[in-house]
């Protein structure tokens, strides 16, 4: 499991992290999103101990991620590719990594080959593509099979056949029991491959639950109804006093979840041939949470 705990953290005079708490468990894909500059990378260089915080706590598996004792057991983390050494090849950076964490080297050909690198495993990382990059930093964190995944935008260059891969296998590491987290300034890309969200903006946690969870708690929820009867129950709906609006083939109700409307609609003797909260987008959750947090502060 990873946590951070109230981290706040000041960088060239401006706080970058307010007050960040989030927990990434064990056998589940928590996407970390934000758009640029929001904090994600500064969470997550904290959470691997490259930069303190100036207040808070961050742990893996419960204790700070110095304490490990066999680091790339306990976290597996990529960053950045900018920092890959240009003149090794692919196949020596892995070597390397092993012999460091007392991995046997016999680890790094299938590794090569489950990131797709086997064939240019033997040449320098400086002409790999962006994509390559990515896929060679995925690896060197996953090799010591470590028990916690974090990655930092790994999907940036990745083709529309490497995006797929990775999904499918960051879905495989959950399913193991690991816990991942994973940052993209991508809402849709973690819809797709993540069960639980948290957002962050300016620093601050801003929303954090699964899909449904963040979708149920937005103020404007709606829900999506057809009916063979729908001017009637249209009628009757905006007779308790919720409003409607046209939809495709039915109408959206605000005002109430779907359990209230059935009742409504069932109780008046009406029949519904579809009834379902409208689930919210990530970017329109992100955009009303980002929303009513201004309308607050103007308030205040
Ligand atoms: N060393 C530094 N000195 C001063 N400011 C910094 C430093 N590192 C990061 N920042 C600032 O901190 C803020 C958060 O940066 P961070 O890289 O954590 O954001 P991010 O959410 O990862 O963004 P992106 O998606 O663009 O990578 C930005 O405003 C950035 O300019």
């Amino acid at each position: 499991m990873i946590e951070t705990r109230s981290v706040s953290k000041q960088l060239g005079g401006k706080q970058v992290l307010a007050d960040v708490s989030l927990t990434a468990e064990d056998g589940h894909v928590t996407g970390f999103v934000g758009p640029n500059g929001a904090g994600k990378t500064t969470l997550m260089k904290i959470v691997a101990c490259l930069i303190p915080a100036d207040s808070g706590a961050a742990a893996v598996n419960g204790r700070p991620f110095s304490d490990a004792l066999v680091p790339a057991r306990t976290l597996g983390v990529y960053l950045s590719g900018e920092w890959l050494p240009a003149r090794r090849s692919g196949e020596d950076h892995l070597r390397f990594v092993c012999e460091t964490q007392g991995f046997p080297t016999t680890r790094v050909r299938p590794m090569l080959e489950t990131v797709g690198l086997w064939g240019a495993h033997r040449r320098e990382i400086r002409t790999y593509s962006l994509g390559m990059r990515q896929r060679l930093g995925i690896a060197a964190a996953l090799i010591g099979d470590p028990a916690n995944i974090m990655l930092d935008e790994p999907v940036n260059g990745l083709d529309p056949n490497g995006v797929i891969w990775l999904r499918r296998l960051l879905r495989e590491q959950a399913a193991c029991g690991k816990a991942v987290l994973l940052s993209s300034h991508l809402m849709t890309e973690l819809e797709l491959v993540a069960d639980r969200i948290v957002m962050l903006h300016e620093g601050k946690v801003v929303r954090a639950g699964t899909l449904a969870e963040l979708a149920s708690h937005t103020a404007d929820s709606e829900v999506y109804i057809a009916s063979p009867d729908l001017g009637a129950v249209v009628e009757l709906l905006c007779a308790q006093g919720l409003s409607t609006r046209p939809e495709g083939d039915g109408a959206l109700v605000a005002g109430a979840r779907a359990e209230r409307v059935g009742q409504i609609v069932f109780g008046a003797g009406l029949s519904l041939s579809h009834l379902a909260p409208r689930i919210h987008s990530l970017e329109d959750l992100f955009l009303s949470s980002t929303t009513s947090d201004r309308k607050q502060e103007e308030a205040a």
